[in-house]
């Protein structure tokens, strides 16, 4: 079921939003500005389709939830896998991704099937795919293109069948060109490229994307929905989001506990930059 709330037309929901551990905050995305319209054609292309896709967006611009659509679009019935690259150990972080066998080290007693093993059949979404050391890329990089894993201190590779969806906050190319990125994986990821616009870009979502919030928030804190006002809503048409659709969702939050009456005023808005 859509969610749906005045004056908002274009909303995508999220079918399993409910019961996804993985999807606390994901309800639905909302596309309304002409610039996220073709993000959203581009998305419905690429979900479609069997390429691996590269997201590339500003930290808070909603990647996440595009790798969400990008898998409940596809085919594919296994599970959505979400990790982030900067908290994949050093020390552990090839048992972490491709799983372990019981012994392979003496405290392991059972067998892991790691990230990749755990997206079997679904999507694999890699949040700063950047912040993978170079050796695990290339281990990453054979496993796609063999279609196989070998666990730590396993005998024999096991099939795996993973689409992979990467998202980046700045421009994978420049890492390449400084040595940090494997090229050939950046080749493998780009086929499929994803560009998210900064929220400030977007100017056309701001104010939809706020009614969503409120309406949410409200929603989820049982408390009555106010109004958001002409002086607000130049305030808020007019900052340039460097936090992007995170920070208005915690500045329209924030707005929504510290607001009296049954109105939002520009003063209810923490925008500290
Ligand atoms: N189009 C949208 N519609 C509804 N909610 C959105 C939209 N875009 C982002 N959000 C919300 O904004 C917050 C940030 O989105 P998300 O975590 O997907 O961003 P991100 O680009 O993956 O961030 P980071 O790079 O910091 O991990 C989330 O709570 C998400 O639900």
């Amino acid at each position: 079921m859509p969610f749906t709330h005045k004056g908002t037309p274009a909303l995508l929901a999220f079918a399993d939003s409910e019961r996804s551990p993985l999807s606390i905050r994901a309800r639905a995305l909302v596309f309304v500005d002409p610039r996220s319209c073709q993000v959203r054609e581009r998305l419905d292309e690429l979900a479609a389709g069997p390429l691996p896709v590269l997201i590339q967006g500003e930290s808070g611009t909603g990647k996440e939830l595009l790798a969400r659509q990008i898998h409940q679009g596809s085919v594919r019935s296994g599970l959505f896998v979400a990790v982030s690259c900067s908290a994949i150990s050093q020390a552990y972080g090839e048992a972490e991704l491709f799983g372990y066998v019981a012994g392979a080290h003496s405290s392991l007693s059972s067998s892991r099937a790691g990230w990749f093993g755990s997206a079997h059949g679904g999507t694999l979404y890699l949040e700063e795919v950047a912040d993978l050391s170079l050796a695990l890329q290339a281990r990453l990089l054979t496993a796609l293109e063999t279609g196989q894993v070998m666990r730590v201190g396993g005998q024999r590779p096991l099939p795996v069948d993973v689409r992979l969806v990467a998202a980046t906050s700045f421009d994978l190319s420049l890492a390449v060109k400084a040595g940090k990125f494997n090229r050939r994986l950046f080749d493998y990821l780009d086929r499929g490229h994803l560009s998210l616009p900064p929220l400030r870009e977007r100017p056309a979502d701001i104010m939809p994307l706020a009614q969503y919030f409120l309406e949410l928030y409200c929603t989820r804190l049982e408390l009555p929905l106010p109004q958001i006002g002409a002086a607000t809503r130049a305030v808020l048409e007019s900052h340039n989001w460097p936090g992007n659709t995170r920070e208005l969702e915690n500045c329209i939050h924030f707005a929504l506990l510290v607001c009296e009456n049954d109105e939002i005023l520009p003063n209810h808005l923490y925008l500290p930059r």
